[in-house]
């Protein structure tokens, strides 16, 4: 029986009656194809990708697993529609703590009509893609009975600055993430989840390394994201931390060209989580934090929009 994702964290979202992915319970997800040339993109993309020689072994696991695509019952009732099936990234996962991460500081891509740069530049000027490289899209953490799920506003999220990104990166590593502005974040997942021989920063470098190499294709407008299992950390287990590239509905062709825009932002994204391992987590509570995140932390002189993504 397909449903609406339990852990969708940004995009278009089947709620409402509108056009959105569904998962069914055998770990697949399903992702309605829109009208114009972003269905056919992708389509095209994960096509060539799941055939394509020169692309690693090593790499695929990045991405999900295609399964064609599947005429089904769009979740819009607005009838038979094709769905790409693709593997459903977070389905092995019982409490997924889940981050979208949009990478480039440009979402559009050249060939694009004019009017849709126009409306992804203003986006882009708008949050912190612009000035990181890239911007959270939409998160979740999972919490307990007493703190509840922590998932904050996505406009409100896209639109941190650097000093919030980094706090945003620290909660998501949290054992105590909440919408309480007085905690502050005790990073005690950072190493588990960011760190180690498999951890995200390590699945980030071989990815980096890729992007340093390939130019088969341009990874416009598309995300990392990154999952993990905080209830198994908790208890001592392995983090389940995984990083999966999703969304290629803006894909290109490379042209024999690096992604330039796609790998500054991998590597803008590799500095704040390599930082968050490098800064002992005493630091939050002693005097070594710079001015500017102290005041986010204290809330006394906080930034209206770090106030709002503990409020959302
Ligand atoms: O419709 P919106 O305003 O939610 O914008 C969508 C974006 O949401 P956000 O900017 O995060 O609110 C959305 O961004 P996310 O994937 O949610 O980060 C996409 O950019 C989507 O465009 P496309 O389907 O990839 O071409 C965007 O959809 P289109 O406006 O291009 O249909
Ligand atoms: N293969 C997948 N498995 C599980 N969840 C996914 C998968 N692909 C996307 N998602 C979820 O759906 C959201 C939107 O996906 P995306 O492909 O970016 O859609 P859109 O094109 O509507 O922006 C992601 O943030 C993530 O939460």
């Amino acid at each position: 029986m397909l449903k609406i994702p339990e852990h969708q964290v940004a995009g278009h979202k089947a709620s409402d009656g509108l056009l959105g992915p569904l998962v069914d319970d055998s770990g697949r997800f399903y992702k309605p194809l829109q009208d114009d040339e972003r269905g056919s993109r992708e389509v095209t993309f994960y096509t060539s990708f799941s055939s394509n020689t020169r692309v690693p072994d090593h790499i695929r696991r990045f991405f999900p697993n295609f399964y064609g695509t599947q005429l089904l019952e769009a979740s819009d009732g607005s009838g038979l529609r094709p769905h790409l099936v693709l593997q459903d990234v977070v389905s092995s996962h019982l409490h997924p703590s889940i981050m979208d991460i949009k990478i480039g500081s440009r979402t559009w891509y050249p060939q694009a009509p004019e009017d849709y740069i126009q409306r992804c530049l203003k986006k882009d000027r708008e949050t912190s893609s612009l000035s990181l490289g890239f911007r959270i899209s939409g998160l979740q953490v999972h919490g307990n009975k007493e703190l509840g799920h922590w998932k904050p506003e996505r406009k409100v999220v896209q639109k941190l600055t650097a000093d919030e990104v980094r706090l945003a990166l620290r909660k998501f590593v949290s054992s105590n993430s909440s919408a309480d502005p007085y905690v502050v974040p005790d990073s005690l997942f950072a190493s588990s989840v960011y760190g180690g021989s498999s951890g995200i920063l390590a699945q980030l470098l071989e990815l980096k390394a890729w992007f340093e190499d390939q130019s088969i294709y341009h990874f416009n407008s598309c995300s990392v994201l990154i999952v993990y299992e905080k209830e198994s950390v908790l208890k001592g287990g392995p983090s389940g931390a995984q990083v999966k590239l999703i969304d290629f509905a803006h894909v290109v062709e490379g042209n024999g060209v690096i992604d330039h825009n796609f790998l500054g932002g991998v590597c803008s994204l590799i500095k704040f989580i390599s930082e968050i391992l490098t800064t002992p987590d005493e630091c939050l509570t002693t005097n070594c934090l710079q001015d500017s995140e102290r005041a986010v932390l204290t809330m006394g002189t906080a930034t209206g929009s770090e106030q709002s993504i503990y409020n959302a």
